[in-house]
């Protein structure tokens, strides 16, 4: 591989430069996304190997990123394991008959993932062909936590209030589908490392919504039997966005990068998962809406935070829509000239 700057990071390795990559590198600040956009729906883009690929493919040759990171959604698995998804405009996901009830769990299985998911696979041995060892491929899952929330709200939420009094009024049926969660998701990773992905990302977006306890008990004990059952094949990166009270137990997992907010400096991040994981984030999405020169030398002042060893820069969530794709390569290009001399 010509460029695997993020692949030695994870492994703890001494770098030449920081690398970077950007979480939703894929999306709609890109005019090229935009314009397939017009002509296929969300699910089409996703599922057609070829559209994923073009996709992928986008941020590496426009922004210049150090890794791909696969087209798709954390949702196709809720929809391999047969729920309804749509994706409706300006309100986000929409689950039509949300599980509800113990009785509701007979809707939902634990998939052959060849046969629901072949298509990911598919795409991802495109992805691989096209991108002929340029930068890896980062493939990745929505966390089993994140996962219920969207199966049991139906629909995003700040706070995914009726996500939470499921698990905290029917316990049990929680945990069948969050164990139905896991059990699927290890299988659709392993496929996803066996079509070629280099390394994982989990993304537990609304793990910050729980406290430390339930934090254990509702997310942390699936991402541990996911992490275990993948981390011997590749790196896996742990991405609870918010959960920064758990970092310690988080790196405890054996996962290789620790993905964080902005809402934690990196200083402590740092004390609080030790020196054996690599750190990953954590810019503020939307600095990358600040001018220029201030993206600069706030990027510049992230790298220092971090030093030189075990961090990958990323944001510390999905960059927004309306960041200017200048503004996404200066923040790209700071890191990567910066991070080559002066941290
Ligand atoms: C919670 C979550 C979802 N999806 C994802 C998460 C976890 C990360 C996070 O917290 O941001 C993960 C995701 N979604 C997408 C990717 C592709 C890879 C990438 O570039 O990072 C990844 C890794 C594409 C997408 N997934 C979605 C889009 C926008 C679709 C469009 O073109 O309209 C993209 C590019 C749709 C989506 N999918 C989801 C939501 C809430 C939405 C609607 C809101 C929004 O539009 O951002 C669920």
């Amino acid at each position: 591989m010509k460029n695997d700057l993020i692949l030695r990071t994870l492994r703890g390795e001494a770098t030449e430069r920081t690398p970077v990559w950007m979480m939703r590198q894929a999306g709609r600040y890109l005019p090229e996304y935009i314009q397939l956009r017009e002509k296929y729906s969300f699910f089409e883009r996703c599922q057609n190997p070829e559209l994923a690929c073009v996709i992928t493919l986008q941020p590496v040759d426009i922004i210049g990123v150090d890794a791909a990171i696969l087209f798709s959604d954390i949702l196709v698995v809720p929809q391999a394991m047969g729920l309804e998804v749509q994706l409706v405009e300006k309100l986000g996901p929409l689950l039509p008959q949300p599980i509800q009830s113990g009785k509701d769990l007979q809707r939902v299985r634990v998939p052959d993932v060849a046969e629901t998911l072949g298509y990911v696979f598919d795409a991802i041995k495109l992805i691989k062909k096209e991108l002929n060892g340029r930068v890896p491929l980062i493939g990745f899952a929505g966390a089993p936590w994140t996962l219920l929330c969207y199966m049991v709200q139906g629909k995003g939420s700040k706070t995914f209030d009726e996500a939470k009094a499921f698990c905290y009024q029917q316990p049990e049926t929680a945990h069948a589908l969050l164990q139905m969660i896991t059990d699927t998701t290890i299988a659709y990773l392993k496929g996803q490392v066996a079509a070629g992905a280099d390394t994982l990302q989990l993304f537990d977006s609304w793990g910050g919504l729980l406290g430390k306890q339930d934090f254990e008990t509702f997310s942390l004990q699936y991402i541990r039997q996911i992490v275990a059952a993948l981390k011997e094949l590749v790196p896996v990166i742990v991405f609870a966005k918010g959960a920064w009270g758990s970092l310690s137990e988080m790196a405890a997992t054996g996962a290789a990068g620790l993905g964080i907010d902005w809402c934690i400096e990196p200083e402590m991040a740092r004390k609080l998962a030790g020196n054996n994981v690599t750190l990953q984030g954590n810019f503020d999405p939307a600095k990358l809406l600040a001018p220029v020169s201030q993206i600069e030398k706030e990027a510049k002042a992230m790298l220092k935070a971090f030093g030189k060893e075990r961090h990958i820069a990323n944001l510390g969530h999905g960059i927004l829509p309306n960041v200017p794709v200048d503004h996404a390569k200066a923040f790209v290009n700071t890191i990567k000239e910066y991070s080559f001399s002066n941290i």
